[in-house]
């Protein structure tokens, strides 16, 4: 995607990148939003960009996604000093760090068979294992979305205090409750590198809400797409601006 041409950033205010730490969602920020899960590209240049940006915050540079932090060291291999993954349910606070994952509790086994078989009866959807929960993708098929919204529905409502249905982007999620990505802004805030530092958040869905409030609270700024950028190749080419500026 391209940045719109009446777009300016004008609006966007942040602190000082000396003073700032970064906290950027992925899927639908840093990368565009693809037909499946495996499938997103990181465009060229992105890595590059993103070194630098860390260099120049002092390393205090986190990803924030729903996705297992496993899948960021894939698409992003040693870019980002921290990562949160699963919406904040694991959080590895360093590169060489242990990924740290709570008391979460399990998903029911019977729940995640019912879904596979959902999946193996139904083309185009497709069900992602997380380590606390599962995804029900149905951007292939669209008219599924009650279909699978009711399954998810019944389940969850076994276990209501322990799990609940996060509604996505083309996808149902069951997660386990009272994890978001605002705690895992507030517990990295904690620590060395990001201690002392403006939080500055960027995100494009309703889970990233969460982490723009708590880096507001903390004294920064947060912008969601499509608000304040409208889209993620704007975010892309803003972060390269804002580097590019630094280097100057
Ligand atoms: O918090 P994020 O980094 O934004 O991750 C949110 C979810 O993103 C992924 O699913 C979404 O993106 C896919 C790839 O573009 C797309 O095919 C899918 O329809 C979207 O829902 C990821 O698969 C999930 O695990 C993340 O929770």
């Amino acid at each position: 995607m391209t940045m719109k041409s009446d777009y300016t950033w004008n609006q966007i205010n942040i602190p000082l990148l000396g003073e700032a730490a970064f906290f950027l969602d992925f899927d639908g920020t840093l990368v565009d939003i693809a037909p499946t899960p495996d499938s997103v590209k990181v465009e060229r240049g992105l890595t590059e960009t993103l070194q630098i940006l860390r260099r120049l915050l002092g390393n205090a540079l986190a990803v924030v996604t729903g996705r297992p932090i496993g899948q960021i060291d894939h698409f992003l291999p040693h870019i980002p000093y921290a990562v949160a993954g699963e919406h904040g349910g694991a959080l590895r606070f360093s590169p060489e760090g242990p990924i740290q994952n709570g008391s979460l509790p399990s998903i029911p086994q019977r729940w995640l068979e019912e879904a596979e078989n959902f999946a193996q009866h139904h083309e185009g959807v497709i069900v992602e294992k997380k380590n606390n929960g599962f995804v029900l993708h149905f951007r292939k098929v669209p008219e599924l979305e009650n279909r699978l919204h009711k399954m998810a529905e019944e389940w969850v409502g076994h276990q209501p205090d322990s799990f609940e249905l996060q509604s996505a982007k083309m996808a149902w999620e069951i997660r386990p409750k009272g994890v978001d990505k605002g705690q895992a802004v507030y517990t990295l805030m904690e620590q060395p590198p990001f201690r002392g530092r403006k939080p500055v958040f960027i995100g494009d869905d309703i889970t990233d809400e969460d982490g723009i409030k708590a880096a507001q609270a903390l004294g920064g700024v947060g912008y969601r797409i499509p608000h304040d950028f409208p889209d993620s190749g704007t975010v892309r080419v803003w972060l390269k601006s804002l580097v590019e500026g630094a280097e100057k």
